[in-house]
C-alpha cells in the first residue's frame, strides 16, 4: 500500500521556485533517506507531507488523505519532528510530553509509560524540574524525537534527525528508526549527508534543486554514481572529492 503519493508538486515561496514537478510514491514500511544539499526543498517537502503548508500545486496524498483537503486526518496519522521547532523550553520534559499527548486525546498513563520508555531508550536523563530551556541541543532534540513518537504514528517524517546528536545517540535513534519498521512503520526522513542514510535507507531518493534526480536503493543509486550520471552530486553530498581549502585565504584581495 502506498503511504505517500506526490503526482506534479510544485512550490514557489512568492516569485521563487522552490520545487519543479515533483512525482514520488512511497509503500509502507520502508525507511526512505530523502536526500540534498543545502535549499534543495527537503524541509519544504516534508512540511506539505505534514499537512503544515497547502500553498502548492499538484497533488499529495498522505494515508489515502488528500493533504490539502484533509490536513487534520494526515496530522492524526502521522508524526513530524522538525529539524528545529518551537519547543515550549518553561515545560520540563514530562509537562511537554502531557501537552503533546494531551493534543493526540492520549490517556496520561499511556503518554507518561512511552515517554519514559523512549526516554530509557535515548538515554535521556535530567533533573527532577528541569526545565527544557537548560536542556543542550542534543537533548532537546531528543525530548522533539519521544514527543512526536508518543501517538505510535504510521508514517514518521524527520527533518534531519541525527543532527546534533553526539555519536553514542547517532546509533540508538538509527536503531529506533529500524525497530519502528519492523514493526510495520514508514520512516521518511531527510539529510543532506549521504553517508548519515545509507546504511539504514531501503530506498533513498536524491533531491537537487527542487527536482527528484535519483531514487532507488544505494547499490542502485551508486551504480548511477560509477557510470557518472551523479558523480558531481554525489561528491557534494558526501563531501568526497572536494577540493582542499588548505590554500583559502578570505583576505587574498586586500
Ligand atoms: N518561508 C520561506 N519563505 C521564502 N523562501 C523560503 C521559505 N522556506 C524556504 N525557502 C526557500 O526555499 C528553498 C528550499 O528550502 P528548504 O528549507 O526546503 O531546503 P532544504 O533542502 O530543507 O535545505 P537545508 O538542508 O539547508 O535545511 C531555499 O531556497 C529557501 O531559501
Amino acid at each position: 500500500m502506498s503511504v505517500i503519493r506526490i503526482r506534479n508538486l510544485r512550490k514557489a515561496y512568492f516569485q521563487k521556485k522552490v520545487l519543479h514537478g515533483i512525482d514520488l510514491e512511497v509503500e509502507a514500511g520502508q525507511i526512505v533517506g530523502y536526500i540534498g544539499g543545502n535549499g534543495a526543498g527537503k524541509s519544504t517537502t516534508i512540511r506539505i507531507l505534514a499537512g503544515l503548508d497547502s500553498r502548492f500545486d499538484g497533488e499529495v496524498e498522505v494515508m489515502g488523505f488528500d493533504v490539502q483537503k484533509n490536513p487534520i486526518e494526515v496530522k492524526r496519522r502521522i508524526g513530524y519532528i522538525p529539524e528545529a521547532a518551537d519547543i515550549y523550553e518553561m515545560l520540563s520534559p514530562r509537562e511537554f510530553y502531557e501537552l503533546v499527548g494531551g493534543l493526540q486525546d492520549l490517556p496520561w498513563e499511556i503518554t507518561l509509560k512511552r515517554s519514559q520508555r523512549l526516554e530509557e531508550y535515548l538515554q535521556l536523563s535530567y533533573g527532577e524540574d528541569q526545565r527544557i530551556d537548560s536542556f543542550s541541543k542534543g537533548m532537546k532534540q531528543k525530548v522533539l524525537l519521544i514527543s512526536g513518537l508518543l501517538h505510535d504514528p504510521d508514517l514518521i517524517f524527520l527533518d534531519e534527525p541525527l543532527a546534533g546528536l553526539d555519536a553514542n545517540s547517532v546509533i540508538r535513534v538509527k536503531e529506533l528508526l529500524q525497530n519502528l519498521t519492523e514493526r510495520g512503520k514508514t520512516i521518511f526522513y531527510s539529510s543532506h549527508i549521504m553517508e548519515v542514510v545509507e546504511k539504514i535507507s531501503d530506498r533513498i531518493i536524491l533531491l537537487d534543486k527542487g527536482k527528484i534526480v535519483a531514487n532507488g536503493t544505494f547499490a542502485e543509486i551508486n551504480a548511477q554514481v560509477r557510470s557518472g550520471s551523479l558523480e558531481n552530486l554525489f561528491s557534494e553530498l558526501t563531501g568526497a572529492g572536494n577540493e582542499s581549502i588548505s590554500d583559502f585565504d578570505f583576505t587574498a584581495d586586500e
